[in-house]
């Protein structure tokens, strides 16, 4: 990593962690990156644009945005350059398959997801295609599966949606890939790189589905198994690397920021979790002389000696009980175990950082004591946090004042 302040290094708890390599200064930006795969939240397809995931303004209906050349109703646009762009790169492969996975029944959240991994195919596929030199999907493919350990019920939900976009790549993908030196079957294998996890992998496939799908498409029961524990790996990786783009400006400073789309950002994986973290970050809504739309920045929220540990947080900050005068010890160690239990169930791992110590023991850690009143603005009912402007100053990302 060319000129960074991280350097990557393994522990046995915790995986691959990202260490600074230099001291770091409260307030100073740390990271930046873009993201692979960006999609638009389902629930918010029809105002935001699926090319630039730029943010209108105000929140506007569909009738106001640019829809696709075929009317699906799945992808809207800002602007015709932005429906001619989608369309040149993703939205022609993609566009017919959507239809197929909207009248699954699937959840907002499942249907979310789906669309953002359909994306990252077609990424690979479109790198494939150009025989880019630059391949990013190598970089998600190094990211952490934790495949294991998932539930069984999230297990047959991957495996459903791993079937059909197994379908997606053997229909509008690969296809396109096959000529005279490369036959549809070799291309079916070389899609996407093997991996160690995918070896150990066991699900048990129907065989009424691979016995339609090999005589659908002419493949061996193996390529199409192979394919589809490739894709099963890239579902588990998206859920447990993926960031949501958050904004204030739907419903207002007063109210918790909304979830208006799904990236994951290959870079930034390797920030591991913690309840009190040194970084904090926030999303660029819209492109500027340093940033671009939908890039990340992270910057340091206390200062950290070199080789100390970067970490974010993957949940809510939960600030409330820190901002009560008087709280009982009873309601630390409870809202203490929820944020665990969510964190367990999501990210498959129980968290041992100093505020969890603390707060499971029902002492407010003082870590964080010191963070909530260094960064959570202080205007009265206003949710937001402060984050850095570019003359070193702090601006509230919700309601825009300044301390
Ligand atoms: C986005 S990845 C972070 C990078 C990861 N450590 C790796 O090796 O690729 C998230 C995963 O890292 C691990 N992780 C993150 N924070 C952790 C923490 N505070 N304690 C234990 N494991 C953690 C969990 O396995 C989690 O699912």
């Amino acid at each position: 990593m060319a000129e960074s302040k991280l350097d990557i290094i393994i522990t046995q708890d915790k995986g691959r962690c990202f260490v600074v390599n230099q001291h770091v200064s409260q307030g100073e930006i740390v990271f930046i990156c873009q993201p692979y795969g960006i999609v638009p939240f389902v629930i918010t397809k029809d105002f935001i644009c699926a090319n630039c995931i730029c943010i209108p303004k105000e929140r506007t209906s569909s009738n106001k945005m640019i829809e696709c050349r075929q009317k699906c109703h799945h992808t809207f646009y800002c602007s015709d350059q932005c429906e001619q762009h989608d369309w040149d790169k993703f939205h022609k492969y993609e566009c017919s398959f959507l239809d197929k996975i909207f009248e699954i029944g699937f959840t907002n959240y499942i249907l979310t997801y789906t669309r953002q991994i359909m994306r990252m195919l077609t990424l690979r596929f479109y790198e494939i295609m150009n025989k880019s030199c630059v391949s990013k999907f190598e970089d998600v493919w190094k990211l952490c599966s934790n495949y294991e350990k998932f539930t069984m019920k999230t297990k047959d939900e991957y495996e459903a949606v791993a079937k059909i976009l197994t379908e997606y790549v053997l229909t509008q993908l690969v296809p396109h890939l096959t000529s005279g030196d490369m036959d549809f079957t070799r291309m079916v294998y070389s899609f996407l790189p093997d991996r160690a996890d995918v070896e150990k992998l066991s699900i048990n496939v129907s065989n009424s589905w691979i016995n339609t799908m090999t005589h659908t498409y002419s493949i061996s029961s193996d390529a199409c198994k192979q394919l589809l524990f490739k894709i099963y790996i890239l579902i588990c990786i998206e859920e447990i690397n993926s960031f949501f783009l958050t904004t204030f400006l739907f419903d207002g400073w007063t109210q918790s920021c909304s979830k208006y789309a799904v990236a994951v950002y290959p870079q930034a994986s390797f920030f591991n979790h913690s309840c009190s973290p040194n970084l904090g970050r926030f999303f660029i809504e819209k492109d500027g002389d340093t940033f671009r739309t939908g890039d990340i920045v992270f910057f340091a929220m206390r200062s950290l000696e070199k080789g100390e540990e970067a970490c974010i947080t993957y949940t809510n900050l939960e600030p409330e009980l820190y901002i009560q005068e008087l709280v009982d010890t009873s309601e630390i160690i409870k809202s203490q175990a929820k944020r665990n239990e969510r964190l367990k169930e999501i990210f498959l791992f129980d968290c041992n950082c100093v505020r969890c110590i603390n707060e499971s023991k029902g002492i407010l850690d003082s870590s964080f004591v010191t963070l909530v009143k260094e960064f959570k603005c202080s205007k009265t009912d206003c949710t937001g946090w402060l984050i850095p402007t570019v003359d070193d100053c702090k601006i509230c990302e919700a309601c825009g004042s300044s301390p």
